[in-house]
């Protein structure tokens, strides 16, 4: 029999090594800077099993505490869509291993991919995975404003009355004209939505789509963009940012739009002016506006677009549901783990 003193020493020894035998595997993984996938959302909580099979996630928070333990070993950047930190010239000189930034979800306006792609880095997207969730959001919030949704709850909630005020009716939906600005993926995947509500279809976009695919969508092409916003009861933008869709819709634009329209925008904050937005409220040139983006993100609490009722502000949530963010962060993994190994990207993007 050992003795209580061997037990305990051998004891001692074999969980010494079994923890550094743990801490080898562990360091073994190559490691990924977790960006905003870590924030107070708990994103990154949902998905930390999908990640942890192939990589040693550091969250920002720790990496800023312990640069020195981490930056040689961090071989790509996991960010989350605009939300995330900046990947700037300092910090890609502090992690001389990177080799991918990738980001979950399609727009990559955040991203400054020539500076990123000079040290010799890759940066990645999520194309394609997240049209449906975008377009259901598209559709939701236009529902949700035209039926006043919100306003209906907070009635249902709070109402210091039983009497529905005459100002909580609506506008239809059905047989009323949509604008759809951007006809991308997202663009098509919302008039295809649309012609099951019989709504009439117009779009705008850099360029014309083929005959065939505007017709299966009952969708119809206009040559300007006054057109569109001069035709449309609710305008939709979809259009990515850039430096031509910088603040598309402007002061000039709200005067154009009929006063009964609202505008929805899920793309992003920037390409509406905001302050002019608050003025064409304010005038009571459009009926509403229900937006997924704004900016910045998330609107202070006292800005003003919070205090019309019939505005509604999403913390842009396009993409946000289990499903699709499983399938962005999955296809993440593949385009970490193909940068890293030298493999083809599946959705790189080049500046
Ligand atoms: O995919 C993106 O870029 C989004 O912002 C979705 O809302």
């Amino acid at each position: 029999m050992l003795s209580r003193q061997t037990h305990d020493s051998r004891l001692v020894q074999a969980t010494s090594r079994l923890r550094s035998t743990v801490a080898q595997v562990v360091m073994e993984k190559p490691c990924i800077l977790a960006t905003t996938l870590g924030a107070p959302g708990g994103i990154y909580k949902c998905f930390e099993p999908c990640i942890e099979k192939h990589f040693t996630i550091i969250p920002y928070e720790r990496f800023v505490q312990r640069k020195e333990d981490f930056a040689d070993k961090i071989q790509a950047v996991f960010v989350w869509g605009p939300k995330a930190i900046n990947v700037d010239q300092n910090l890609l000189e502090s992690l001389p291993k990177l080799k991918a930034v990738v980001n979950g979800g399609v727009g990559v306006d955040h991203l400054d991919i020539p500076l990123i792609n000079s040290f010799g880095v890759k940066v990645t997207n999520t194309p394609g995975i997240v049209d449906n969730a975008t377009a259901d959001i598209g559709m939701s919030l236009m529902l949700a404003s035209a039926r006043k949704i919100v306003e209906g709850h907070n009635f249902s909630k709070f109402r210091e009355s039983d009497y529905f005020p005459e100002s909580s009716l609506g506008t239809d939906v059905s047989g009323s004209t949509l604008g759809i600005i951007g006809m991308g993926r997202i663009g098509y995947k919302i008039a295809k939505r649309a012609q099951g509500f019989e709504m009439k279809i117009l779009y705008y976009n850099r360029n014309r789509r083929p005959e065939s695919e505007e017709r299966a969508v009952g969708a119809t092409y206009c040559a300007s963009l006054k057109e569109l916003l001069q035709r449309s009861d609710f305008v939709m933008v979809v259009v990515n940012l850039s430096p031509e869709t910088h603040k598309l819709i402007g002061a000039k634009e709200f005067a154009m739009m009929k006063p009964n329209s609202t505008l929805i925008n899920i793309s992003r904050g920037l390409v509406v002016d905001q302050d002019a937005l608050v003025d064409a409220l304010q005038k009571k040139m459009i009926r509403a506006a229900a937006l997924d983006v704004t900016y910045p993100e998330p609107l202070p609490r006292d800005h003003p677009l919070l205090s019309f009722p019939n505005v509604i502000v999403l913390p842009h949530v396009g993409t946000h549901t289990v499903e699709t963010s499983q399938i962005m962060v999955e296809r993440m993994v593949t385009n970490a783990l193909a940068a890293i190994t030298g493999g083809q990207l599946p959705d790189e993007i080049k500046a």
